[in-house]
């Protein structure tokens, strides 16, 4: 594996985690070389004036979708990686359900290369459990484990992995390998034709429902099997309370089970529906009211582990038509940290080292990453982000850095910014602007 990219700058005038009187910190070489008062550059290193901004360890996405290959019209590892810098994310892991699926090493190690390239974060290539994604025979994953991307992740996502033997063998090989299964959890035969939340909702607007218990009977079923595997499960975008509680008794059991929830489900329910607009259509659907509050509460209190975005872009085509024919997903980069802030951070629910440990730590841990989700301090990575806590702005798809405009949160004031993003020393985002 070739070494990173890495640079120096001084990041004036920003509180780590929101906490005490300003600082400046100072990275050196990719690394974090001094924090304190005044500090002076070396000659050649970058500068940011932070403002008084929250300084916070950069964020970790598990659950991107980049779209290449095979649907570069949609998005690009390029373009996703600049919404990624924006949004305050360091590392992102991709989604392997591209076309052709990146069920092998070929595919994951150019991925991992193509996002060295660019090198505005690092883009961590999930790979398939199954081959094709099509859920009947395992994927190759000790190659892609073995390949320079060194791939530690493996989903079928956008497909649930509902065999419960090929489960059971997936995670028992995943066990020996070290990595990480992330199951979407949808029970297939509960979902036939569901394009919605089954409750009064869709009930009335006529659209075929998608009921709690196709994810929670996955969620159940999958802490068994890693129980009796004696390994770890990592749940997608969990959605609904009955979810929140099944982990919560998962956890109690000791089972080692962990899982992400996603802005859009902290934040947006059913009732969005009502105008039939497909850019609220999404896997798993929007839920009630009740599902929103035990989430937020269940990311405070640290049952589910970490917000993840399940950035999903879209052709214009494939939203623009009737509900039933619409894609699901929606994008969630660029517009992450602000809806946290919004949901969690405003109300009380979390601190922003409750951030740094959803947005960051956490995700890094789950996933074993090294050298993200570190603390600020010094000789620690120098990979992080700078929030102006009290910046609002209004969400223009045309101004997002995505090549996809299908983001739910059009004309939407967001109450916080993302003023720049360093990865190892290197500014990846400033402004508004990728540096790269
Ligand atoms: N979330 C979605 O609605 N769509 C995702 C797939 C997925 O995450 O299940 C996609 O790839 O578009
Ligand atoms: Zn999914
Ligand atoms: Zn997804």
């Amino acid at each position: 594996m070739s070494i990173p990219a890495t640079g120096s700058v001084l990041i004036a005038d920003v509180r780590p985690y929101g906490e005490g009187d300003p600082v400046d910190v100072l990275v050196v070489d990719g690394r974090i070389a001094q924090i304190g008062a005044d500090l002076s550059a070396p000659d050649g290193a970058d500068r940011i004036d932070g403002g008084g901004a929250v300084l916070l360890p950069g964020f970790v996405d598990l659950h991107t979708h980049l779209r290449e290959p095979g649907r570069e019209d949609t998005e690009t590892i390029r373009t996703g990686s600049a919404a990624a810098a924006l949004g305050g994310y360091t590392a992102v892991f991709a989604m392997a359900n591209t076309d052709p699926v990146a069920d092998n090493s070929t595919i994951t190690d150019n991925v991992w290369r193509t996002g060295r390239d660019i090198g505005l974060v690092d883009v961590h290539p999930v790979g398939a459990v199954t081959v094709g994604l099509a859920g009947t025979q395992l994927a190759e994953m000790g190659m892609m484990a073995a390949g320079v991307a060194g791939v530690r992740m493996f989903s079928d996502d956008g497909k649930c992995v509902d065999d419960p033997l090929l489960m059971r063998r997936a995670l028992e090989y995943a066990k020996s390998l070290d990595v990480l299964i992330a199951q979407h959890a949808e029970e297939p035969r509960l979902t036939v034709g569901a394009i919605a939340h089954e409750g009064p909702n869709a009930a009335r607007l006529g659209l075929t429902g998608w009921p709690r218990a196709a994810e929670e009977s996955i969620v159940i079923r999958d802490a068994l099997l890693a129980r009796d595997a004696g390994t770890r499960v990592h749940i997608c975008h969990a959605s609904t309370e009955g979810t929140v509680e099944l982990l919560r008794w998962a956890r109690e059991q000791g089972i080692a089970i962990s899982a992400e929830v996603t802005p859009h489900h902290l934040l947006l329910d059913d009732s969005r529906l009502a105008t039939y607009d497909p850019v609220n259509k999404v896997n798993p659907p929007l839920r009630e009211t009740r599902d929103n509050d035990a989430l937020r509460r269940a990311l405070a209190d640290g049952v589910i582990d970490c917000v993840a975005t399940d950035h999903a872009p879209h052709a214009a085509q494939e939203k623009a038509c009737e509900f039933a024919q619409a894609r699901p997903g929606m994008l969630g980069l660029e517009t992450a940290l602000p809806i946290v802030v919004d949901t969690m951070v405003n109300p009380g629910l979390l601190d922003w080292r409750g951030v740094a440990r959803v947005m960051s730590e956490r995700p890094a841990q789950i996933v074993g990453l090294a050298d993200q989700g570190r603390p600020i301090e010094v000789g620690e990575p120098g990979s992080l982000t700078l929030v102006d806590p009290d910046r609002s702005w209004v969400v223009r798809p045309d101004e997002l850095a995505s090549l996809s405009r299908n983001t739910p949160y059009e004309a939407m004031t967001m109450p916080a910014t993302v003023t720049a993003t360093v990865l190892r020393g290197v500014v990846t985002a400033r402004d508004g602007e990728v540096t790269r």
